[in-house]
């Protein structure tokens, strides 16, 4: 279902190629039959052994339908499309399918939505909560039912009733048994367990108390038990209510419903006060009243339902989570009713009366607090749709202690500000704790925002570090924001969970893309994904920029590609790659194309080397990462505000949290392999553009890359991500106009040498991809490897996936790899006929010298 690139743009000729979407079909095995096992079903207080209570939890695996057809091999690329489990012939239209939106997949669980379709939103909404979107293109997007999708569905509060009959409403044929099956065997074991926090200590709680039974005859979780004995604790659980989010329209027009009872009750008091008084003397009103909250104390009395709970030791959470979820695949959900929560204090906040939140936000809230309590887990919105504004609610709706986690001290200071635009707090309730600003917490309830490498750190801190992290380890926090959980190491979140206790964790994120092979652990840690917001959808309603995506092809000079051929190192052939001088003289003409109308451009490049060349070579202001803290701010200044600074060069330390509205073109020269996470950060940094809800507007990417090297593999690598959000990306083979720019440099062969010497002079580490020092993964204070190699010589695998990939649901969908890997090596030998030629030449070449030398 990848879409086509488009032919090319205004600005030149252009050729059509295909992007290589991310979601390729799912491999099955025609041995696993769907229907699974039936062992060890039940869930009774008799089963012996804890029940494995699916074993085809993650993943649909294929139906007897195609055992009975057997596997056929593979005859051509396009074959695998025609394959017997793929053919769907026996299925029944209904009638009016013309108006029912989705097609279902009996055997894989995908469903494909027809966006043209009369009832597409409903559909999407629904679809939203119980399946995990895959690809959202124009005309169709495609979604896989998994596990994780379905136990997202019902933490959300949805039954499989309501799951069943709303797929069967929108299908176009009638529901596959094997779908129907297939929900009934997730369903039942999910949201059966929580994990709550009480009074500082953690519980496992069920109403069912017979799956509390079982779970304590499991040697795990009983080792993890912190009391003795046999027995359950049991007591009355009030049911929560329904409950108004801050910001919403409904909160605004309750606010001016209690301001008008408000003055109503004053005047009326006014009026009658006497009168009362007297009648009150006679038990006449006031018996009323108390009657009246008698009747509500019943009231209340009859929403109370029983729950059951054992203790389990605080040191052994994640053992538990990790068992619950992987092994015994019974997650924990993880609830807190703060409005019951009597113990720890209150936290003064609202949002200020001016601030709304946007229907896609309050959908997101609405996922964490549909039942009245907090849910733990992640909202996904795309860079620049208002992440922050959500944490902010959601802390304004607990109004208890809130911790907010960031990537950095810059991101910190954002956060502080944040809260204080947007809420009533007060100011001296928000405390920043990073490695240069170490606010005190005080005992009263409060916001603190820290940094994730602040909070894990294992060295020996400063005296006052260590009281002010000991202040936050011994306390309960209400709500604990995780900010951009797709770069922070699984091992930092494990250290995070494991000295902070928290009533309940919200996780925000642009993309679930991970950098690690640990996407999955963030089910149990943080919780499941609550709510995914469509890019496309939220750029045509001008939320966020529109953008033009293209990535322009520069031919290499000859000489540079003769080098770059006979080139010994990966750095020496990207830096050559990189330093094309066609790629400059692109970017140089693309800048200038884009000044002359207007826009305000940020040129990224992760290599330092390049980013100067270009940057000096073309008078333009630069930051990377050695570029003082002053420096930085003068230039962004400049950026922002002087308009004879039209563009600045970044290193890679601009792909997040750079807020800088004003930016409305992009243009990439150097970036990180393959990294789709890297090409989604970036273009986030112009989807927030000031001119975003200008008539017309539009925001420009360009990834330039030099042709025939390895920058055109990664290129569509990088880009699949967004291809699978709906951008298409145009292909620019030549600039229209370049050939007459006037003091375009490197124009005389002469100059293309010196350049060219230059570049072949440069040491090794030129050609390196930019480390930053107190960037998460190099941060050695932390304990954690560098995500960029880790120790010398062993090579990483970084691994990306969606949530859906996590579960099974769909295979892996792209690696990324790391320089160095015996893995990446495999991945960089030449795909195409031209890169394979030029292999056995450079392999001939060295055999020949080798031979020679003997
Ligand atoms: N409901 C709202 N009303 C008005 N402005 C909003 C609203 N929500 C968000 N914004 C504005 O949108 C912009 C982007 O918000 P924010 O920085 O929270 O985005 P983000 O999703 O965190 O982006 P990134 O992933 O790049 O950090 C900000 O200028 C913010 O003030």
């Amino acid at each position: 279902m990848a879409p086509k690139r488009k032919a090319s743009a205004a600005t030149g000729r252009a050729s059509k190629r295909v992007a290589s979407g991310v979601s390729t079909p799912v491999s099955i095995d025609s041995d696993d039959d769907y229907s699974g096992s039936e062992e060890n079903e039940s869930l009774g207080p008799n089963s012996a052994a804890p029940p494995k209570y699916d074993k085809v939890i993650d993943k649909f695996k294929a139906s007897a339908y195609v055992k009975k057809k057997g596997k056929q091999q593979p005859k051509d690329a396009a074959d695998q499309l025609f394959r017997a489990d793929r053919d769907f012939a026996d299925q029944q239209l209904k009638p009016d399918h013309r108006l029912r939106p989705l097609w279902l997949d009996p055997t894989h669980g995908k469903v494909v939505l027809e966006t043209f379709s009369p009832s597409f939103k409903q559909a999407q909404n629904f679809l939203i909560n119980i399946a995990e979107p895959q690809s959202r293109t124009n005309n169709m997007h495609e979604y896989t039912i998994t596990a994780h999708s379905l136990f997202a569905a019902v933490s959300v509060g949805l039954t499989e009733q309501d799951i069943i009959k709303q797929l069967e409403m929108f299908s176009k044929t009638k529901l596959p048994q094997s779908i129907i099956e297939y929900i009934h065997k997730v369903t039942q074991s999910f949201g059966k367990v929580r994990l709550v926090l009480k009074q500082n200590n953690y519980f496992v709680e069920s109403s069912d108390a017979s799956v509390l039974q079982m779970l304590l005859r499991d040697p795990v979780i009983s080792a993890c038990r912190a009391e003795e004995g046999d027995e359950l604790r049991t007591e009355k659980a009030a049911k929560a209510g329904g409950l108004v989010i801050p910001g919403t329209k409904e909160a605004q027009s309750n606010k001016e419903v209690e301001a008008r009872n408000e003055q109503a009750r004053k005047e009326q008091s006014e009026h009658q006060g006497d009168a009362e008084d007297s009648e009150d003397e006679y038990g006449g009103k006031k018996a009323n009243r108390d009657m009246e909250e008698m009747l509500l104390q019943e009231e209340d009395d009859d929403d109370l339902d029983e729950v059951h709970s054992f203790q389990i030791d605080g040191t052994k959470i994640q053992t538990v989570q990790e068992h619950c979820n992987v092994q015994l695949e019974l997650p924990l959900t993880e609830e807190y009713d703060f409005r019951a929560d009597n113990k720890n204090a209150t936290l003064d906040i609202d949002l200020k009366p001016a601030t709304q939140i946007r229907y896609y936000q309050e959908h997101a809230l609405n996922k964490m607090f549909g039942n009245g309590r907090a849910r733990s887990g992640i909202i996904v919105l795309p860079c620049g749709a208002g992440k922050t504004l959500v944490g902010i609610t959601a802390a304004c709706t607990e109004k208890k202690s809130v911790i907010v986690l960031c990537t950095s001290a810059t991101s910190a200071g954002q956060w502080r500000a944040e809260f204080i635009k947007w809420s009533n707090v007060n100011p001296d309730d928000v405390i920043i704790f990073t490695s240069s600003e170490k606010g005190r917490v005080p005992s009263r309830a409060c916001i603190i925002v820290c940094t994730y490498s602040m909070v894990t750190q294992n060295t020996r801190r400063a005296y006052d570090s260590q009281q002010t992290m000991d202040q936050i380890t011994k306390r309960e926090w209400g709500l604990m924001i995780l900010d951009e959980v797709h770069v922070v190491p699984a091992e930092m979140f494990r250290r995070v969970t494991e000295r902070i206790k928290t009533h309940s964790k919200l996780g925000l994120t642009a993309t679930l893309l991970r950098e690690d092979d640990k996407i999955k652990d963030l089910n149990f840690l943080i919780g499941p994904k609550l709510y995914e917001a469509n890019w496309l959808q939220l750029s045509e309603e001008g939320h966020i920029a529109r953008v033009q995506c293209a990535e322009v092809w520069c031919p290499m000079t000859i000489e540079f590609h003769s080098e770059y051929i006979n080139a010994k190192t990966t750095n020496k052939r990207s830096l050559l790659s990189i330093m094309n001088p066609r790629k400059f003289q692109a970017c140089q003409f693309l800048i200038d194309f884009h000044e002359r109308r207007g826009d305000k451009i940020i040129v990224f490049s992760d290599n330092v080397y390049a980013l100067k060349a270009y940057a000096t070579g073309l008078g333009k202001p630069y930051i990377f990462g050695d570029t003082g803290q002053r420096e930085r701010e003068m230039v962004l200044q400049n950026f922002q505000f002087n308009d004879n600074v039209s563009t600045i060069f970044l290193s890679k330390i601009g792909d997040t949290s750079l807020d800088l509205p004003e930016a409305t073109c992009l243009i990439q020269i150097s970036s990180h392999y393959g990294s789709r996470r890297q090409e989604a950060q970036r273009l986030g940094r112009i989807l927030r553009a000031k001119r975003r809800n200008d008539e017309g507007f539009n925001a420009f990417f360009y990834s330039l890359v030099s042709k025939d090297t390895m920058e055109m593999y990664y290129s569509s690598k990088r880009q699949a991500f967004l291809v699978d959000q709906g951008y298409a990306f145009k292909v620019i083979t030549h600039l229209n106009g370049i050939d007459s720019m006037p003091n375009l440099r490197y124009e005389t062969q002469d100059e293309k040498m010196t350049l060219l010497t230059d570049v072949l002079l440069q040491s090794e580490t030129a050609g390196d991809e930019e480390k930053i020092v107190d960037d998460l993964f190099s941060n050695d204070k932390s304990g954690f490897r560098k995500a960029g190699g880790g120790k010398k010589g062993n090579g990483v695998k970084r691994q990306a996936g969606t949530l859906s990939s996590l579960a099974g649901g769909e295979d892996m969908a792209y690696l990324e790899y790391q320089k160095g890997s015996k893995s990446n090596k495999e991945l960089a030998k030449p795909k195409n006929k031209f890169f394979a030629k030029e292999e056995r030449e450079r392999e001939r070449r060295k055999k020949a010298q080798r031979e020679m030398l003997q």
